[in-house]
Order: C-alpha cells, then sequence, then structure tokens
C-alpha cells in the first residue's frame, strides 16, 4: 500500500485513479511515500525521509525544495502545460481589464444607487471609464513555453503586434509558436518596443527581478506590465517607482501585495491563472499517472530533476537507483550484483546533470543484504526495489 500525502486540494478526477487496494489518500499522513502538492511551501518544514517521490500538480516547482530532493535521490514530477491555456485566458483578459478600466468601472455600477435616474447617471459617468483597444498595440512575451506560446498565439488573434524572447525555446515551442510572432534579439529591444509586457518564465536565480531597475529604463512611458508568472520576477523597488514616476501606467498580477491593494493602477488577483476545472484536472490526472508509473514500476517521466526512463517490465523484480553522474557508477553496481549472484535480465541508464538514474529487472528476489550493498556504494542517492 503506498501512502500520499495531499498538501492542497488536487482534482477528485485525478485522485480518483489511485486506486483504493494500492493508495491510501490523505492531507495528513505519517511516513507518506509520495507528496500530491500545488502551491503550497514545501521550503518551510522538513520532507519525511519516507518521501520516494513529489508531484506537483501544475507547471511551478519553485515551492518545492528541488536541489534537496536531487541529493536525496527523489523526483520532482510537474505537469508541463497542463493548466496552460487556462493562464492564457487569464492573460488576455488582464490585458482587457487594463486596457478597458474594467474593474474601476464595475467598482462605478456596484456602488450605484438604485433609486433615480440610472440610466442618466450611467451615461453621465461612462467618460471616466473610456479605454484602449489591444488591437494594433505590440505585446512583448518573455519566456516562449507552454503558457507564452499560447498567450502570443492568442494576442495576435486579437489584432497586436507580438514579439517575443526566450533564449531557450524548444523546437516543439516554435511548431506551435505563430509565424507572425517576431524574435526579439534581446530583452532590451523587447522592452523597448512592447505597450504591454507580460512574463512566463519559471522562477529561479536567473529569472528573480527579470523586469528590474534597468528595463524600467527602456519600457515605454505608460506600459501595461504583466505578471503571471512569480511575483519574484518583478523587482518591488522598480516596480514601485515604475509606478510613481508613471513609467507602469498598469500593473497587472496573479501576485497580491500588501501595500499596493489599495492602488488603482495595480490589478492583482488571487493566484486564478490555473484555478480552472478543466486545468485542475488536466494537471491532477498528469501527475497521477506519472506518479503511479514511478511507484508501481520506477519510469520517469516528466520530472523536473530527474532524466526521462521507462523500460518494459521483465524478470521477477526492479531495482531503481539513483546516483551521482559520474564514472564506474554502473560498474560498481553490475559488481554487487554480480557478487550477490544477482542476474541482470534487462537495465536502463539515464543521465540528467549531475544525476543519474537506473532501471534494473532481475532473475531472482532481491535480498536485503543487497539493497544495504548498493546503498552503501559511494555517491548512490536512493535505492528501491519493486514487486520482489
Ligand atoms: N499564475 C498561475 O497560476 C500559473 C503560473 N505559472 C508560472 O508560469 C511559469 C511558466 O509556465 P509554463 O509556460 O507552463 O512553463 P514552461 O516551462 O513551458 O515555459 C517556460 C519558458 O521560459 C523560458 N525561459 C526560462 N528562462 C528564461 C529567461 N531567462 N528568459 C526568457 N525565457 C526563459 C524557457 O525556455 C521556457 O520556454 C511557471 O514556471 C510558473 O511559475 C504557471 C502556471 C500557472
Ligand atoms: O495550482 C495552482 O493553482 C497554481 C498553479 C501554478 O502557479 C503553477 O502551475 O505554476
Amino acid at each position: 500500500m503506498f501512502k500520499i500525502q495531499t498538501l492542497n486540494n488536487i482534482s477528485r478526477n485525478g485522485l480518483d485513479r489511485l486506486p483504493a487496494n494500492l493508495y491510501s489518500v490523505a492531507n495528513e499522513v505519517a511516513a507518506p511515500d509520495a507528496v500530491l502538492v500545488r502551491s503550497a511551501d514545501m521550503h518551510k518544514a522538513p520532507i519525511a525521509a519516507s518521501v520516494k517521490a513529489i508531484a506537483r500538480a501544475g507547471a511551478g516547482t519553485n515551492n518545492i525544495p528541488v536541489a534537496e530532493m536531487s541529493a536525496r535521490g527523489v523526483p520532482v514530477f510537474n505537469a508541463p502545460g497542463a493548466n496552460a491555456n487556462a493562464v492564457k485566458e487569464l492573460v488576455v483578459a488582464g490585458m482587457l481589464l487594463a486596457a478597458r478600466n474594467i474593474a474601476d468601472a464595475l467598482g462605478f455600477v456596484r456602488g450605484l444607487d438604485a433609486s433615480g435616474d440610472l440610466h442618466h447617471k450611467v451615461e453621465a459617468e461612462k467618460k471616466r471609464f473610456v479605454g484602449t483597444e489591444l488591437a494594433g498595440k505590440t505585446l512583448g512575451v518573455v519566456g516562449l513555453g507552454a503558457i507564452g506560446v499560447k498567450v502570443a498565439n492568442a494576442a495576435y488573434a486579437l489584432g497586436m503586434r507580438v514579439i517575443g524572447f526566450d533564449p531557450h525555446m524548444t523546437v516543439d515551442g516554435a511548431w506551435q509558436l505563430s509565424a507572425e510572432v517576431a524574435k526579439a534579439g534581446s530583452l532590451a529591444e523587447l522592452f523597448a518596443a512592447s505597450d504591454y509586457l507580460t512574463f512566463h518564465v519559471p522562477l529561479n536565480d536567473k529569472t528573480r527581478g527579470a523586469f528590474g531597475t534597468q528595463a524600467l529604463e527602456l519600457v515605454r512611458p505608460g506600459v501595461v506590465l504583466l505578471n503571471f508568472a512569480r511575483e519574484g520576477i518583478v523587482d518591488a523597488a522598480a516596480l514601485r517607482k515604475g509606478l510613481a514616476d508613471g513609467r507602469i501606467g498598469r500593473y497587472v498580477s496573479d501576485f497580491p501585495e500588501a501595500d499596493l491593494l489599495g492602488d488603482a493602477r495595480v490589478i492583482s488577483l488571487p493566484h486564478l491563472g490555473a484555478s480552472t476545472g478543466e486545468a485542475e484536472e488536466n494537471c491532477a490526472l498528469m501527475v497521477v499517472d506519472q506518479l503511479r508509473d514511478f511507484l508501481e514500476h520506477g519510469n520517469v517521466r516528466n520530472s523536473v530533476n530527474f532524466p526521462e526512463t521507462r523500460m518494459a517490465r521483465t524478470g521477477s523484480a526492479r531495482i531503481c537507483i539513483a546516483n551521482s553522474n559520474r564514472p564506474n557508477m554502473i560498474g560498481q553496481l553490475s559488481h554487487v550484483l554480480g557478487e550477490a549472484g544477482v542476474n541482470i535480465a534487462q537495465m536502463h541508464n539515464a543521465s540528467r546533470g549531475e544525476l543519474a538514474y537506473s532501471l534494473i529487472d532481475v532473475d531472482s528476489p532481491v535480498p536485503d543484504s543487497l539493497v544495504a550493498a548498493i546503498a552503501a556504494i559511494d555517491g548512490i542517492l536512493s535505492v528501491r526495489v519493486i514487486g520482489n
């Protein structure tokens, strides 16, 4: 029986794919085998030694201590692209909210006194909410991954000019991107050309503060800045300076900030990008399937720290081993198996950066002494036996 701990609400349709005879699922679990999480901050509490995998039902994994998990030989999975459409639609809504003063106008109508001549009040005041159109404006998209590509294509379909910047764009992403989206040679070029600017990059040491004081000097006065990626992507000081001197016309964000809550130029949403029934279900289905494949067969799909590794099962048992990616690890493993008289039926080894992962199917049961001997090899991060 595998014990799964959920740290956030995970779509029921996803959880239903965990058969009750094999899995128990709860919020509070002693010694869980795996954790299912959305946005809960896993940096804040120690992660139990029993955890063999973490599955993020979403895209960003900055709430998970990925480097620490790699050092423990624990894969972290996510659901690439599974919520991208939901985020795209909210980004489009965000551009429209900013362009047409929709939030202010809604506030005005909600505050109207229902008595008297409503029609007159509406017609007299509507000039306060005159907006602009998106068509003909330029949108700069930083990060052309699952979300950025969809946002770029949608904006083009709305009549916007679109330019994008992503030095690591994938071939798949390029296939999906409209040929009408122009490539910016640099971030500076993109900043200078954009009326609307949107970021769709992961938060990491390279992207933290990607919109900072330098960007502020380059952007068009009154630029509409959209941040549906992560709070840290936009530097706090640069944002406040830009709002104060009017360089930033509007800030539309999925991450409310305490001191900006009352600022009329700031439109904040409560991290709603992926909050649609469809996206929540897509993410849950994807990560639950990946988690099952890992726990039951050791296979790895869509991990952010492990290499893709899949092998059909043969033999009586499977040994799953994560180790430091250095010479002679396979040699030592096969030596230890040979010493124990265990024959390798088939094996698959793959590496990613500093980590390597092997699936070894064997013809006979794996004794505890062999597991201990493998774990004792210098550089082994984790060992697990399935189907013994
Ligand atoms: N508001 C919300 O509810 C949601 C927010 N997100 C955030 O959006 C981010 C992006 O999500 P996806 O598009 O699904 O991820 P993705 O991994 O498909 O795309 C990210 C893209 O950013 C690019 N990139 C990385 N560093 C870059 C840099 N320095 N400059 C330019 N491009 C760079 C990558 O090459 C990649 O193409 C997530 O990491 C997450 O933080 C994702 C889903 C929901
Ligand atoms: O699960 C959520 O609602 C947050 C989604 C998100 O931010 C992500 O997928 O990176």
